[in-house]
């Protein structure tokens, strides 16, 4: 039998684009010669929804528009995801369709419930071994824990995290025997390195339940933060027969296999590892591709970015470069274009269109002017990405070049303006409203961050007339310990490296300088961290304000991820090689509990930021903590 999984790249209540996406995988498939195609899990109404899906309308609203997807099995059997639901719950299902017909509604009998996830609260899990009914227009179907048989193979359901659970409980374990094929549509969030768990999952499930095992996961960033990778596995009795190309762009992936249900195949002695996943490269995929669909989805114009010439603003300059590039190499400049949405009616003035060539140290404001010949990706980078350097007199001839010469390199426009005379208006209004002086003796931090703030209101005006989202650079670390100014450098509309820590950044940007050829980034690879918001004789550096942001990384790790005590995670550091002693360590373990407790409401307060890593710090997807907390005061106390 020629069996499928198509990804799909949906959108919440969408129901034009899904309903499209589905019927091009259909068709596709029909015209493939498929016989049985998975779709991935909530694809006819998009996976995040939300608490949509506590609401009677929408569910009631899905199995209406289910009925138009009939029309369309004509001669192939079609596995659709969509809620159902019963008086009072709403269950995540999976329909079967054939001919014209619904054959039933398979139920997801476990709930995705961590991380990301928040299953339980707007589904009902299904009682294993039950079944019910779905009735609508004088119609009924089976739903529930079904068995289906399509051409004389016989086959059952796993709903994603239904996999993700121990064998001797999981669906597989109740099916192993009675089915040949075990079909499991998912929509199993992006994470870096996640793709060999998942591989290995498939792989081992087809072994242990003697089956073949078809897994078709969602395409994209759907609704804002998670991203799908839209993997798509066939695996029969532990050998791998199909695995796709993740992180594309395009809207539908549908991809076939052939397997002879009529002969026998031994189990795989072994399942054949996969090649260690290159995180560098799956972030760079990643990002690219929840960038494009962000876009895209919000129906904006393009980027707007406050580049500094530090690590966290160039990263994300060269993100949308890598949007470009990696979406123009899939789809050609005609289709970017078109799926961006940002070429139709926006003309932008040949003038407006050259890049600068200003000098290193001009401080004259407005756009420069370079003469150089872009090349098609650069024009494509310069409509969609506007940077801004907006340096004062705190700030480096060093960064400025690193900043104008990234944005020079990847084709975007550049502008370069000073904020002093805002920051001295500023100033001069408090002190005459105090009747005194500010000086960095009393007042530092309202000094550092009256810059910051400054910073916000033209960026955002520039993004406001441009019509583009505006990025902010926060990352992980900075999150953690609220190391930014809130209204500051945290105001955008879009926050891309929220979920990566600092010292992945760096490391990226040596890796991005070399591998993905951006020699610019030379600069800010050769540059500490800094805010820049002190005098320069100071000589601020971020590690200097906090602690060596490995260190951070592994306290914020041990203390939200493996959730340890205080007690726990200074007892971890001690056994490690982290090269400061007891006393030092102890320093550096309170001023991350205190700071990361004081702090919380910032992190309540950033753009939207997409996951990236196997966990972030964001109170809206992966980590939950109080505003207002004791602050580990005695946990602290007691170190
Ligand atoms: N629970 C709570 N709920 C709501 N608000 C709360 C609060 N606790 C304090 N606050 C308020 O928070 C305000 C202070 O927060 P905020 O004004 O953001 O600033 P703050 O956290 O005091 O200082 C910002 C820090 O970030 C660093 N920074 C800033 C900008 C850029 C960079 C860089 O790396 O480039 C670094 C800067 O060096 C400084 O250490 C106070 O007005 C306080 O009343
Ligand atoms: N001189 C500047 N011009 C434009 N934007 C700036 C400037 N200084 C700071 N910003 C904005 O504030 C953000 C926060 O600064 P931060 O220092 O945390 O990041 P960075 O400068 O990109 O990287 P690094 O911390 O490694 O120097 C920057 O990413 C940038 O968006
Ligand atoms: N939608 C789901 O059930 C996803 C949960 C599963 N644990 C995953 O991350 O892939």
């Amino acid at each position: 039998m020629r069996i499928a999984g198509a990804a799909l790249n949906q959108i919440p209540i969408d129901w034009e684009n899904n309903l499209r996406n589905i019927r091009t995988a259909i068709e596709q498939a029909k015209a493939a010669g498929v016989e049985l195609l998975c779709l991935p899990e909530l694809c006819l109404t998009g996976y995040g929804c939300e608490d949509l899906f506590l609401s009677d309308w929408m569910p009631q609203a899905a199995l209406a528009h289910l009925q138009q997807v009939r029309e369309w099995t004509h001669g192939i059997c079609v596995v659709v995801g969509l809620p159902v639901r019963l008086p009072g719950r709403t269950y995540n299902t999976a329909a079967v369709l054939r001919d014209g017909q619904i054959l039933g509604f398979a139920a997801k009998q476990f709930l995705a419930n961590d991380g990301v996830h928040y299953e339980t609260r707007f589904f009902a899990p299904w009682v294993a071994g039950e079944t019910g009914t779905v009735s609508w227009e004088g119609e009924a179907w089976p739903l529930g824990d079904l068995i289906f048989e399509h051409q004389g193979v016989r086959f059952g359901f796993e709903i994603c995290e239904d996999a993700w659970r121990a064998d001797d409980v999981r669906p597989a374990c109740r099916l192993m025997g009675r089915v040949d094929l075990i079909v499991n549509p998912s929509a199993s969030h992006f994470a870096m390195s996640k793709t060999d768990v998942r591989y290995q999952l498939v792989m081992q499930a087809s072994r242990t339940f003697n089956c073949t095992y078809l897994y078709a996961n969602l395409l994209g960033n759907e609704a804002g933060r998670i991203i799908f990778d839209g993997e798509l596995l066939v695996a029969r009795n532990g050998h791998l027969l199909l695995r796709n190309q993740l992180l594309s762009f395009k809207e539908v992936d549908m991809e076939w296999v052939d397997v002879d249900f009529t002969t026998a195949l031994a189990p795989a002695a072994e399942i054949v590892p996969l090649p260690a996943p290159d995180e560098y490269q799956e972030l760079n995929q990643a990002m690219s591709l929840a960038l494009f669909d962000y876009l895209s989805k919000a129906r904006s114009r393009g980027f707007v970015l406050s580049l500094s010439g530090g690590a966290d603003s160039c990263f994300c300059a060269v993100g949308v470069a890598e949007m470009v590039r990696l979406g123009v190499e899939e789809l050609g400049v005609a289709e970017f274009k078109r799926r961006s949405g940002c070429f139709s009616e926006l003309k932008v003035k040949s003038e407006e269109l050259k890049v600068g060539s200003q000098k290193p140290d001009a401080q004259a404001e407005g756009l420069a002017f370079n003469s150089q010949l872009l090349t098609e990706n650069q024009e494509l980078v310069q409509q969609l990405l506007t940077c801004a350097y907006q340096g004062t007199v705190n700030s480096s001839d060093d960064t400025f070049n690193s900043a104008k010469e990234l944005a020079d390199s990847i084709g975007a426009r550049f502008h370069d303006w000073s904020i002093d005379d805002e920051v001295a208006g500023y100033v001069g209004k408090i002190q005459g409203a105090l009747g005194r002086d500010l000086t960095w003796q009393t007042d530092d931090l309202a000094l550092q961050n009256i810059q910051s703030r400054v910073r916000a209101p033209g960026i955002w005006l520039l993004a406001n007339v441009q019509n583009c989202l505006l990025i902010t650079t926060s990352n992980r670390s900075e999150a953690s310990v609220g190391y930014c100014t809130m209204d500051g450098d945290t105001a955008g509309s879009i926050s891309p490296i929220a979920g990566v820590d600092k010292d992945f950044v760096k490391k990226w940007l040596r890796w991005a300088e070399t591998t993905l050829g951006y020699p610019a980034l030379r600069h800010v690879n050769a540059l500490e961290p800094t805010a820049e918001l002190r005098p320069l004789a100071d000589k601020q550096t971020d590690e200097r304000d906090l602690m060596p942001y490995t260190l951070l990384n592994r306290i914020e790790r041990l203390a939200f991820y493996d959730r340890l005590s205080p007690t726990q995670v200074l007892a971890r550091l001690d056994g490690e090689e982290t090269g400061f002693n007891h006393e030092q360590l102890k320093v550096f373990v309170r001023r991350f509990y205190n700071l990361w407790s004081r702090n919380q409401w910032k992190r309540e307060r950033y753009a939207p930021g997409f996951h990236l890593d196997d966990y972030n710090v964001d109170p809206r997807s992966w980590l939950r903590f109080p505003i207002l907390s004791g602050g580990f005061a005695e946990e602290l106390a007691g170190l």
